[in-house]
């Protein structure tokens, strides 16, 4: 991919908890590009480090070492408030959680981040945004008064209002029926189809990321594969491979007693 072709590009990303017995690599040197006007899934097991990804490429979290570049911006040496900035100008968030204002409207949620930034919104793309969320006529409803699925569509339109950079979401249908995810998956693929968006999203549901152009999937912080085109019967395939390497190198590990690197190198000769 060339340079241009990039909205955010890890490189040799690491991320270290803890030391000593407890130490804990979350990410163990990953590098990736996401391509710009692309819908990307990161999929793995639990604790594989799909989060901390997700953060680190946010600039919500700070790498123990490697870069993270927002174009040509290094996320990873920009001052604090430099770095507050360019999250609420270039970057978009949705939640697992929706995270909306209680006591405002879904409207009023919509243009929050434009409001605090002292900007006026683009009228014609809230326009096509509050359209295309298809909550036209629910837009003075406080949160309380809405769906889950309907909050979460809320929360995506109030990303993608500053036209971002890039929108990261994380487990955005982890609390939704397959029905509102639905919704909520179509809304994120046709502003990646249709408004040329790029949208990086963690999750654990086949279905989810087959509404994406590409999976990458994460195993004890390393970037293992990829799929390209996916479909739900091929991300669960490369899901089940993905298990039955990492119970080939547990195994491995526990035959010769030593670390699973070592265990490889054993079994490879
Ligand atoms: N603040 C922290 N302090 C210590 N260890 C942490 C911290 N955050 C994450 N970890 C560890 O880093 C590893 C990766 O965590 P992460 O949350 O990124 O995984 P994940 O793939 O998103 O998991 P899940 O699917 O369960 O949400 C885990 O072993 C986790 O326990």
């Amino acid at each position: 991919m060339s340079v241009g072709d990039v909205a955010v590009r890890a490189v040799e990303v690491w991320k270290r908890y803890g030391g000593g017995s407890t130490q804990v690599d979350a990410l163990a040197g990953v590098s990736a590009d996401f391509g710009k006007g692309r819908f990307t899934a990161i999929m793995g097991p639990s604790g594989s480090g799909k989060s901390t990804l997700l953060h680190c490429l946010a600039g919500l979290d700070t790498p123990t070492d490697g870069k993270v570049l927002l174009g040509d911006v290094d996320l990873t040496t920009l001052p604090e408030k430099q770095l507050t900035h360019l999250r609420r100008d270039r970057i978009g968030f949705v939640f697992q959680a929706f995270n909306l204002v209680p006591t405002l409207s879904a409207l009023e949620n919509i243009t929050l981040p434009l409001d605090l930034a002292g900007r006026k919104p683009d009228q014609d793309w809230l326009a096509t945004v509050v359209e295309a969320i298809g909550l036209t006529d629910r837009l003075r409803h406080r949160p309380s008064q809405l769906s889950g699925g309907q909050q979460q569509r809320v929360a995506c339109a109030r990303a993608l209002v500053s036209r971002p950079d890039v929108v990261f979401a994380d487990e955005p249908t982890g609390n939704l029926d397959s029905r509102s995810s639905g919704d909520v998956l179509d809304f994120l693929h046709r502003s990646v189809r249709d408004y040329d968006q790029t949208v990086v999203m963690v999750t654990h549901d086949p279905t989810a990321a087959s509404y994406a152009d590409r999976v990458l999937f994460l195993a004890d912080g390393i970037l293992q594969s990829e799929l390209l085109d996916p479909t739900a019967e091929s991300v669960l395939d490369a899901m089940k491979k993905l298990d039955a390497d990492q119970d080939d190198q547990d195994e491995g590990a526990r035959r010769t007693g030593g670390a699973p690197d070592d265990a490889a190198d054993e079994l490879a000769g």
